[in-house]
């Protein structure tokens, strides 16, 4: 079997590659040259735990190619996936100039039957403009070529990405015929095999699914990150609280951990586009409204709490900060809380020294020369007034605190991930803010009056 996957981005090349490990033939389309000539040397342009590996193996076994001829890219493929980006438009909804551009591409160059699978996350109904656009050009050639259209939204995450995608909880496929359904049933067979659910529906369910899902999550978490604010107001502790609500299957441990804001690809802007969506159709989705502006606030409560410590003027204040990505284990910087903690300090007249294992070259072209650029957490934290713990990457978790006793002016940490023990930083004599729990050794204007029976 022969498939074709356009866009090698974080999907389409986890895609691709976890496709060509089953066995089967890929070709792997990009307009991005560059991006296709490392590909083809075995370079891997993002950071994506075991890709490497798993590239090298599927390229040495010819499995996998890449190129940027679309035309070339499907000649002889069964089925052809769509994997490129789906960016908010101005007004937030799914911006699909990418994903038609790549149909009307299929149209103009397809010679024979092909099931066209939109894997990108695009709202409701996209499939059948991308039908539409593909007939177009058919009809621009005077040819009859059959094809099909599906939906085969991906749950991938970043980090875990290929974990996620060769041992997926479920396959979610839209289809509208039979033909579909079988090429797609036979894709999918390998994963199958090792018992995970594969779910057909139609198109406009497998379509609405996906935002559903990450609509879900963000909920989790905003809805934590709610709960946090008010333990802190309380005198309660959100990591006990965590536990004892996630302890009830119902509600289920995973996405309750609260934070500095969900950021990334997906969640800012898939929660964007559904709430555009159902505004559309004239409904208001309230929740996922409250679940943005729960998000936007939070992104702020590290920096607040450094307002409330040291005043609303940071001039001659430099602040180390750990973690730069919007979660461990990737490069991605994409709406990551970071900058807008970073911007928000520079505004206050800080100076910032940053860190992060894997994301400090995408972080340059954001953040280009505002910031420092330590070489490791230590250099990071060389003279700051605090430390700011913004993404747990799990080699953040132990520090050696006799170091940074040292080498901080004060013995002050923001976690924004409740990484640190309190109990730990009581003995060590940090004072220590993170999100939803007492702060150890505060100043005695933060000591919460706990409500006494
Ligand atoms: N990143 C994730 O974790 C994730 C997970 C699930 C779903 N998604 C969805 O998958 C889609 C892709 O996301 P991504 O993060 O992989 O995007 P990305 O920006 O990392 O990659 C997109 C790729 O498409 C290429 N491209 C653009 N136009 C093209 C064209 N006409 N022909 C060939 N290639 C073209 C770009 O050069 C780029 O390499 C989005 O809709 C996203 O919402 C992303
Ligand atoms: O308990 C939690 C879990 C996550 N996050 C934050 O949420 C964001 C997103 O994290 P995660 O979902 O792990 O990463 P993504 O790679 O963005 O994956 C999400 O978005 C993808 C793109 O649509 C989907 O495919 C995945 O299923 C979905 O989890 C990050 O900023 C995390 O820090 C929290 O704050 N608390």
């Amino acid at each position: 079997m022969k498939i074709t996957v356009v866009g090698t981005g974080y999907v389409g090349l986890v895609s691709g590659t976890c496709f060509a490990e089953t066995g089967i033939d890929v070709t792997c389309v990009d307009i991005d040259k560059k991006k296709v000539d490392m590909l083809l040397n075995g370079e891997v342009p993002i950071y994506e735990p075991g890709l490497d590996a798993l590239l090298a193996r599927n390229l040495e076994k010819g499995r996998i190619t890449f190129t940027t001829s679309l035309a070339k890219g499907i000649k002889d493929s069964d089925a052809v996936f769509i994997a490129v980006g789906t960016p908010p438009d101005e007004d937030g909804s799914a911006d699909l100039k990418y994903v038609l551009g790549v149909a009307r591409e299929i149209g103009r160059h397809m010679e024979d039957y092909k099931v066209i699978i939109t894997k990108s996350t695009v709202p409701v109904g996209t499939s059948f403009k991308v039908k539409a656009a593909v007939q177009e050009e058919l009809a621009k050639r005077k040819v009859d070529i059959p094809f099909d259209v599906a939906s085969n939204p991906e749950f991938l995450k970043e980090g875990s990405a290929i974990d996620d995608f060769l041992k997926p909880d479920r396959i979610v496929v839209g289809v509208e015929s039979e033909r579909a359904e079988k090429t797609l049933k036979r894709l999918y067979k390998p994963f199958l095999m090792n018992g995970h659910p594969l779910l057909f529906m139609d198109i406009f369910s497998s379509e609405m699914t996906k935002y559903a899902a990450n609509s879900m999550l963000a909920t989790k978490i905003s809805f934590m990150n709610d709960i946090a604010n008010l333990c802190e107001l309380v005198g309660a502790n959100v990591d006990l609280v965590r536990k004892g609500i996630g302890s009830d299957a119902r509600i289920g441990n995973k996405f309750i951990y609260p934070g500095t804001g969900y950021g990334g690809s997906c969640f800012p802007k898939d929660v964007q586009a559904l709430v555009r969506t159902a505004d559309e159709y004239g409904h208001s989705l309230d929740v996922l409204k409250a679940v943005e502006s729960v998000n936007y606030r939070q992104k702020s409560k590290l920096v607040e709490k450094i307002k409330a410590h040291f005043g609303e003027n940071l001039k001659g204040k430099q602040f180390g900060i750990w973690g730069l990505a919007f979660k461990p284990k990737t490069d991605d910087m994409r709406e990551a809380p970071s900058l807008v903690i970073i911007e928000q300090l520079l505004a206050m007249g800080a100076q910032v020294r940053v860190y992060d294992p894997v994301a400090m070259e995408e972080a340059k072209h954001t953040l280009k020369d505002t910031v420092v650029y330590a070489k490791d957490e230590y250099d990071a934290c060389i003279e700051v007034d605090a430390m700011l713990l913004v993404t747990e990457w799990s080699e953040f978790r132990m520090p050696n605190f006799r170091i940074l006793d040292k080498l901080m002016n004060n013995k002050l940490i923001f976690d924004g991930r409740n990484v640190y023990d309190p109990e730990e930083m009581k003995d060590l004599e940090y004072t220590y803010y993170s999100i939803g729990r007492e702060t150890v050794n505060g100043p005695k204007s933060e000591k919460k009056q706990r409500v006494v029976a």
